[in-house]
């Protein structure tokens, strides 16, 4: 049996559940969504004490980890017996000026209902005295026998009357927050709202005179600050919010009321300002690191003096118990989507393997579960179109290859492109061209082919590194690196020559940070004229003492470089278990593991002046005893 951990949010009764399902059917989900909230335990604690302090929330961290789940589950665990309904009435002695009622939840609808047999009976009551002058007209008339003559005093009788009769006096006012008593608090999501819509706002009345516009108490319309009263307001990408909106909002939230105004100042409706309406509400802002350069500095910072700032995790250790929790989720999303068949265990397993491999780094599971639930979905709709029982794991397989992923697609035509085209070759040998590897998105490695060319200095002072495009800066540092290990052991000043390198057909979204293995490999097999095996490719990064470092997203990188026909990778050794690359890939690529820029060479250059280069390396590292070259030391 699994060892049991007191830390643990899974009971060993619940453990023993979650190991012996036959289908995801046979796992049970829980019914609030706090508890469904899979791996971001310090962020639900940080929830339930913050719901518990009705304190302000801001949640960091990236797209899909669980953010909105988690504001969605504050507002659960929100007290709903301080509901509130807010009433608008109109203000006889201010027009522009609506007052503001507020009452226990479910008691707002009958104060309108009162109001509204109130005045029907005044109505009523005019009506009635109207039929009955005209009805004596007509008596009148018909006992003098002057018909004609009493029609038509009945007809200027009724339209005076008409003309005159007094509006009524009853005013009903408006529902402006109807809530159910049994309701639980408002989660109110204002993601992207405009002012207006945040904030409340008075309508415009196109027929202000002349009696027939629309009383202003009407017009008023809650904002969706008002609307979270006692709840929730979730707001995703604040920082997009425009600033003034923002301000607005810290009013809103410091005072807890907010007068509705008109927020177009050409429309009638700017004329108009209720009396404070109440918004009571809890702030859970939300949005990744980039989020904070937007926030308004003192929005922020009452969230982080008056309540919390949680930064959520992208990925959970892979334990049993965190992939008990996937199973967890997997019966989860099947039952929220409600139309797809249940998981049999080994497709369950299927969806666990692909969180390790969607993790990026050894041990972990993903976080990024709206995007694992996509795959979900889709295995569960390849089921469904087949009208299978349950899905299996040919149906995640298949659900993998069809559900490729916006960069995986990019990546996917960028190898052909670049196949068609020859930008880059996966056999035979070429000076100064590297195949390199990169990463665009979250995952999709492409191969990033680079060429150096190095001609003698054209000043005479010294030589220059000409590296264009959005990866030039990086080109240039690979070569400062590179050049004091190229001058140790070859003898060749870089600064004497003008060093050109050009990433090839580099994709705008690519993140190049891992690519000075390769720029460093090119500018020495342009120096020394010796050809590059074009059937390996590598990716790394590069110490200036020539270690190769760890980069991240070697098995989307080694996957693409298998794909496009190459048949050796180099990766650095730190990354090796980081490596989960699909089966199907690992027989047509070699994967090896390097630590130095040595190694690198060994595995890349080919054919004549390898092995004299070689020779003369290694000559250099035995002179120099803790020398560049060397493998790091291993204490
Ligand atoms: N930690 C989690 N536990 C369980 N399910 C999750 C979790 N994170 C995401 N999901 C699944 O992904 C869906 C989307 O998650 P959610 O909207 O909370 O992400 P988010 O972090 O708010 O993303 P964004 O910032 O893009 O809106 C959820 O409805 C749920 O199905």
């Amino acid at each position: 049996m699994a060892n049991y951990n007191p830390d643990s949010e899974v009971s060993p009764d619940e453990t023993l559940k979650l190991r012996s399902y036959k289908t995801s059917g046979d796992i049970e989900v829980p019914d609030r969504i706090i508890d469904q909230i899979i791996g971001q335990k310090e962020a639900v604690e940080t929830v339930k004490k913050a719901a518990k302090q009705r304190r302000n929330v801001l949640l960091i961290g990236e797209p899909g980890v669980g953010k909105s789940m988690l504001a969605k589950g504050m507002a659960e665990l929100l007290p709903p017996e301080e509901l509130q309904d807010i009433l608008v009435y109109p203000n006889m002695e201010d027009n522009h000026n609506p007052l503001i009622g507020v009452m226990p939840a479910g008691e707002g609808k009958n104060v309108v209902t009162n109001y509204k047999v109130k005045a029907k009976g005044q109505e009523e009551r005019k009506n009635m005295f109207m039929i009955a002058i005209i009805s004596l007209i007509l008596v009148i008339g018909f006992v003098m026998q002057q018909f004609l003559a009493a029609i038509i005093a009945a007809g200027i009788v009724f339209l005076a009357l008409q003309q005159m009769k007094p509006r009524s006096t009853v005013m009903v006012p408006k529902l402006l927050i109807n809530n159910n008593k049994n309701n639980m608090a408002p989660f109110i999501d204002a993601t992207g709202a405009h002012a207006g819509a945040l904030l409340g706002d008075v309508r415009h009345d196109p027929y202000q005179s002349g009696g027939l516009g629309t009383p202003a108490h009407e017009r008023v319309e809650a904002g969706m600050i008002h609307k979270a009263n006692k709840g929730v307001l979730y707001v995703d990408e604040i920082g997009s919010m425009h600033m003034k909106t923002q301000q607005e909002l810290l009013t809103a939230m410091q005072e807890k009321k907010y007068q509705i105004t008109g927020q177009s100042e050409t429309s009638s409706g700017a004329m108009v300002r209720s009396q404070e309406v109440p918004c009571d509400f809890v702030l859970v802002a939300s949005g990744n690191l980039h989020v904070l350069e937007g926030m308004h500095p003192a929005l922020r910072s009452r969230i982080r003096g008056y309540g919390y700032e949680v930064f959520m995790k992208d990925s959970m250790k892979d334990t049993e118990e965190n992939r008990d929790k996937l199973v967890q989720f997997v019966a989860q999303e099947v039952k929220k989507d409600g139309r797809i068949p249940h998981f049999s265990k080994e497709a369950v397993a299927e969806i666990i393997h692909e969180a390790q491999r969607r993790a990026g780094k050894k041990d972990s599971l993903t976080l990024k579960l709206r995007d694992l639930g996509g795959l979900v979905r889709a295995a569960g709709d390849i089921a469904k179109g087949e009208k299978a029982d349950y899905v299996t794991v040919d149906h995640v397989l298949s659900a993998k290859k069809l559900a490729r992923t916006l960069e995986q697609q990019i990546a996917d035509r960028y190898i052909v492109q670049k196949k068609r085209y020859r930008v880059f070759k996966s056999e035979g040998g070429e000076v100064g061209k590297v195949n390199g590897l990169a990463i665009i998105g979250d995952r999709s490695g492409i191969i990033m082919p680079i060429a150096a060319e190095a001609a003698p200095a054209q000043s005479k002072d010294e030589g220059k590194i000409i590296a264009t495009g959005k990866l030039g800066e990086i080109a240039k540092e690979a070569v400062q690196n590179v050049s004091a290990l190229v001058k140790k052991h070859t003898g060749t000043d870089i600064s004497n020559y003008d060093i050109h390198i050009q990433f090839l057909q580099s994709y705008e979204g690519v993140e190049g940070d891992s690519a000075s293995v390769s720029v460093a490999t090119a500018v020495v097999s342009a120096l020394e004229n010796i050809p590059v095996d074009q059937s390996v490719a590598l990716t790394g990064s590069l110490s200036i003492r020539g270690d190769v470092l760890p980069v991240g997203g070697v098995t989307g990188k080694i996957e693409a470089a298998a794909e496009a026909g190459i048949r050796k990778v180099l990766i650095p050794k730190s990354n090796m278990e980081d490596v989960l690359i699909e089966e199907r890939y690992r027989e047509k690529i070699e994967i090896v593991p390097v630590e130095t820029l040595s190694e690198v060479l060994e595995h890349t250059l080919s054919g004549k002046g390898k092995k004299s280069l070689m020779d003369k390396m290694q000559k250099i590292t035995d002179m120099v005893p803790h020398g560049i070259l060397q493998k790091p030391a291993t204490h």
